[in-house]
């Protein structure tokens, strides 16, 4: 039986679940459910704290699982990535009061507050830089204003809660995260993670795009085509008026409108839009 590892809890919990449901899993009812076996699919859930999760995959205790990329290097663990799942994006970055530097190197000699003290050690010291990291374990924001460090290194999303504490980005972007799918370093995909990459490949796909049919006079098909060409060559079908065809194809959405403009612009009509469930490409 697969075993795979969850979000429990934060930010990352909920479209992961989520996904996982759109896959085709069976996913816990609530939040206290903490094991779900789900046997249709010879898995087993175990919903973990992010933090914790590439330390269970690592020591090979379940075989893969979802968490954050900055928690993964964060943890020194020894697992890799298998893929992206698309959500739960953020930068990691320093922040201090205006003035406090303008890159790394003017940490030097400072105390940083972090949560991620794997993270910011490395980085520091890939940049030569010797610096105090004081570990805490959340609203590390407050850390400046209460006196206990000088700069703060953390997760950066909307940049709201850097802002009301007044305190503002400096340096290079020490990361670039999301949520991934990881496994433990230098193991064989077995078959059960190769369908899970499948099966989470297929709802990114059918996020990215919708089906698009519309009909359109036969001799401008070669046009509507070129317009749309989809990931592989539009299905053309011909209607029972043989002065005209029905062409079905998908398209990424956050194109839809301007390709239903330009194809009603060609002389396209009919044109309609419906969200793909999920596919295998
Ligand atoms: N706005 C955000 N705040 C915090 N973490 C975020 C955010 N957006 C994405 N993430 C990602 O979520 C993961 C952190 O999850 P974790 O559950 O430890 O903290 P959290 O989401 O801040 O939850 P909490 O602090 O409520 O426990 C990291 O991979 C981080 O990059
Ligand atoms: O850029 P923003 O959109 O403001 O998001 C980033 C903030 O959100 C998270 O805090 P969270 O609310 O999880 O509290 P925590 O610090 O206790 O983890 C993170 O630690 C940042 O503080
Ligand atoms: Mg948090």
């Amino acid at each position: 039986m697969l075993r795979i590892a969850v979000p429990n809890k934060g930010s990352l919990s909920e479209p992961a679940v989520e996904m996982l449901r759109e896959s085709g899993y069976r996913v816990r009812r609530d939040s206290k459910e903490l094991v779900v076996a789900d046997t249709d699919n010879d898995v087993e859930f175990f919903y973990l704290r992010p933090r914790d999760i590439a330390v269970y995959v690592g020591s090979g205790t379940v075989d893969c699982g979802i968490t954050g990329r900055d928690l993964l290097l964060d943890s020194g663990s020894p697992a890799t990535e298998v893929m992206t799942l698309g959500f739960g994006g953020s930068t990691f970055r320093y922040a201090g009061k205006p003035g406090t530097g303008a890159a790394v190197t003017d940490i030097a000699g400072h105390r940083v507050a972090t949560s991620y003290p794997g993270l910011v050690e490395k980085h520091l010291a890939e940049h030569g830089v010797s610096a105090e990291v004081v570990r805490l374990d959340g609203a590390v924001e407050t850390a400046i204003t209460l006196g206990v460090a000088d700069v703060i290194a953390d997760v950066v999303e909307t940049g709201t809660t850097l802002r009301q504490q007044g305190l503002e980005v400096f340096g290079e972007e020490i990361l670039r995260s999301e949520a991934v799918l990881i496994a433990r370093a230098g193991s064989e995909e077995t078959a059960g993670v190769e369908v899970l990459r499948r099966r989470l490949t297929g709802v990114i796909t059918a996020r990215h795009y919708v089906m698009l049919d519309y009909d359109v006079p036969a001799d401008l098909v070669e046009a509507a085509c070129a317009v749309a060409p989809g990931l592989e060559s539009p299905t053309v079908s011909p209607l029972q008026n043989r002065d005209w065809a029905a062409v079905r194809v998908m398209v990424p959405r956050g194109r839809t409108n301007a390709i239903m403009d330009e194809l009603y612009d060609l002389g396209a009509r009919a044109i309609l839009v419906t969200d793909i469930a999920a596919c295998r490409l």
